[in-house]
């Protein structure tokens, strides 16, 4: 190449999300030039999280989870450090978004972005930011104290399904309308010296773009205050859930919006090229499904902290005990979400109670050592309370469907649990008329999707294919994708699927249904739907129903 060609464009995405914060650049043809990533616990100790969050326990009452925003800040900081040491040149991005867990709320205190927009490029953001919040920490999707808040809120609209029609989910104790609801009732300060409201997404986006960054439209579904028809926010439940909202939250925009060019800060400090756009932020599911490339036929299984299964939707439905949200690459349609909190991290815990070496490999070969079905006998945990459903607890069941102390071997409960979370996942799926017959393939994603053994679990349980991406952080890719596509959107059009979303790249075929796995599994399906009966009628008969 001669001195006078033009750099080759690249495109940089991140994902905050529960554990980490991730860092990817790409080239045109979508390749991967460099990626990087910080853990919070390990890579953090100061903030003294335990796998990203904070949680604090109160007698009498569910626990409060949030995690600290300046861990996050701080995570920057380092993130860049570290993309620059692996090779990074930030001078040839043309464009930058992000993801990031969904839900959380972030309190920016008066005056915060006089300070976003005069940072001294000599000093760490962490440093010029500490005094920039309302609040030191912000509630996070773990979180479910704010059932009151959720209640009331379904209250102002008449019902849980009236609220769906609205926002596309009843009330979520975890939703931000809540956990709002919350601050503005209890922590009343607090939220009077708030001047903006961010979600994780558009907190990191402002970061970049040096002042407030809007809301954008998918991730703002998560909030139970979009009417994902009109895409404005809905005053009926503004009013409902603190005064003076809609000022602290700003107008939402598109997701593929470019928000403006990157700060000053970031051109000065890292070599950023000026002309460098910032594209909206969104949150980590719809990223995902971006970076997936999902078509019509497919469902998507994400294996991140929390379990979540995720579909393009044509058009509005009512998912009771899901979600809808605006779809990321077609604001005129959606896509549909099931979010489980006992996902990963209760695998991770029978992992380290079931294996001597404590490893996901001996993991993997106690799970395949174990036959389909395992004789009958399933595990149900939740370790934390379910969204789905509100049971917490562990329970175990011989081949009679009678509650047990314990299994006889560390496979037979690996496998019970495995089969169990995912068999519950049918279940849910098809009590929503999705059955299996419905989809064609399942992309799974995130840190599990690595485990081949539980990708076959998968593929039995559903009856369907298993493909994962090669690279198996889609919410991470999804926000590279989604920077080249905001920033070529006029330039070219690009091979896109009859979705409108991108070819996917580097899909494969990881795992097919063993052929009997349908005789095995659908009566298993019903089995569950009995145990979770049994379960549930202990907590309450309008739950179970
Ligand atoms: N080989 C593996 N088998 C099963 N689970 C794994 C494996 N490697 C990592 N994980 C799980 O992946 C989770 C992290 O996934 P990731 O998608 O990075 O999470 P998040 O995006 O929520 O931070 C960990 O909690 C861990 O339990
Ligand atoms: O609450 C939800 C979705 O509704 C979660 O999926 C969060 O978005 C956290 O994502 P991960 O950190 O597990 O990827």
């Amino acid at each position: 190449m001669t001195s006078s060609e033009p750099l080759a464009k690249q495109f940089l995405g991140f994902d905050l999300s529960t554990q980490q914060l991730k860092g990817v650049v790409i080239n045109e043809k979508r390749e991967v030039l460099h990626e990087s990533h910080v853990q919070f616990d390990t890579d953090l100790p100061e903030f003294r999280t335990h796998n990203g969050v904070i949680t604090v326990l109160t007698k009498g009452q569910k626990p409060e989870v949030s995690a600290p925003v300046l861990m996050w800040v701080k995570a920057l900081d380092m993130i860049l450090e570290r993309l620059r040491v692996c090779g990074a040149d930030f001078s040839q991005i043309a464009s930058l978004s992000g993801s990031a867990q969904q839900h959380g709320t972030v309190y920016w205190v008066n005056g915060a972005e006089e300070t976003l927009k005069s940072l001294d490029e000599g000093q760490f953001l962490h440093n010029q930011m500490a005094t920039s919040f309302a609040s030191p920490t912000a509630p996070v999707w773990l979180d479910s104290s704010t059932t009151a808040y959720s209640q009331k809120l379904e209250e102002s609209v008449g019902g849980p399904e009236e609220l769906a029609i609205i926002t596309g989910s009843k009330a979520y104790e975890r939703f931000s309308a809540s956990q709002i609801a919350k601050v503005a009732s209890i922590r009343t300060t607090v939220y009077n010296k708030t001047e903006r409201i961010s979600l994780v997404s558009s907190f990191m986006c402002s970061l970049f773009l040096g002042k407030y960054a809007a809301i954008d439209y998918a991730d703002g579904s998560g909030m139970n205050l979009l009417d994902i028809k009109s895409k404005e926010w809905s005053p009926q439940l503004l009013e409902a859930t603190a005064p003076g909202l809609a000022e602290k939250l700003g107008d939402p925009v598109p997701s593929h919006s470019v928000l403006g060019q990157i700060s000053n800060y970031f051109v000065e400090r890292f070599g950023f090229n000026e002309e460098c756009d910032v594209v909206a932020f969104t949150g980590d599911n719809p990223s995902s499904l971006a970076g997936m490339c999902l078509e019509e036929g497919d469902m998507a299984i994400s294996l991140g902290t929390s379990d979540t299964l995720f579909m393009w939707l044509k058009e509005q439905k009512y998912l009771e005990n899901g979600s809808v949200f605006v779809n990321p690459l077609n604001e005129t349609e959606y896509m549909g979400l099931l979010c489980y909190k006992n996902g990963s991290l209760v695998r991770e815990r029978i992992k380290d109670k079931c294996t001597k070496s404590k490893g996901w490999e001996e993991f993997g070969s106690l799970l395949q050592s174990t036959p389909w079905g395992n004789f009958g006998y399933m595990g149900l945990y939740f370790d934390e309370e379910e969204i789905v459903h509100p049971v917490q607890g562990e329970f175990k069941f011989d081949q009679d469907g009678r509650r047990i102390e314990k299994f006889d071997s560390h496979e037979v409960e690996i496998r019970a649990l495995v089969e169990g979370q995912f068999l519950l996942k049918r279940l849910h799926l098809e009590d929503l008329d999705i059955p299996v017959e419905s989809f064609s393939r399942i992309v799974a994603t995130g840190g599990a999707s690595q485990n081949q053994m539980i990708l076959q679990v998968i593929a039995d349980v559903f009856n369907a294919p298993v493909y994962t991406l090669d690279n198996k952080n889609s919410a991470l890719l999804g926000a590279a994708y989604r920077a080249l596509d905001s920033y070529s959107r006029f330039a070219k059009a690009g091979r896109k699927n009859e979705n409108g979303a991108p070819l996917a790249q580097g899909l494969t075929l990881v795992c097919s249904p063993y052929s009997e796995a349908l005789q095995i599994y659908t009566p298993m399906v019903e089995k569950c739907r009995a145990q979770m009966k049994s379960i549930l009628p202990s907590i309450g008969d309008d739950e179970a129903s």
